[in-house]
């Protein structure tokens, strides 16, 4: 099977995090949701709570699947879930990003999405409403 990308929808109060690509140059201020790679052996939710620890540096528990597998130009497929913040588990520091935002529904729409994750809008948007 292909590769598999984990990107987490966290929300907290009302809002989405997105972060801004600062690699590669082609996508660099780009927007995405943090996450990244399953690695062999790792759950998929493993791979997000560890990838928002590295990302961010906050844990994070992970929720619902969030709109459908999406094919990547790479060959690897993009699996978005919600997450939320554990209470104490710290405030989203950009580790990787350029930076981070945060965005409610009526914005979701507007960012300068990565292009494989457009497709996402409405799901977000409807998680968020
Ligand atoms: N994290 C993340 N990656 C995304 C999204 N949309 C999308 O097309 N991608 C692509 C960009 C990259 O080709 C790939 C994930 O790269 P990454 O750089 O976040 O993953 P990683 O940390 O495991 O890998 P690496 O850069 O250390 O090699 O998935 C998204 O919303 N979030």
């Amino acid at each position: 099977m292909d590769r598999v990308i984990v990107g987490a929808a966290i929300v907290d109060d009302g809002k989405l995090l997105v972060g801004q690509r600062s690699y590669p140059d082609d996508v660099a201020g780009l927007w995405e949701l943090p996450g990244g790679r399953v690695e062999p052996d790792e759950s998929e939710a493993d791979a997000l709570v560890r990838e928002c620890r590295e990302e961010l540096g906050v844990d994070v528990t992970v929720g619902v699947r969030v709109g459908g597998d999406i094919a990547l130009q790479s060959g690897a497929v993009l699996r978005v879930y919600a997450a939320a913040l554990v209470d104490d588990g710290g405030t989203p520091q950009a580790a990787e990003h350029k930076a981070l935002q945060w965005v409610g529904a009526g914005e979701v729409a507007a960012v300068d999405w990565l292009p494989a994750d457009r497709v996402l809008i409405p799901d977000l948007e409807e998680l968020l409403a």
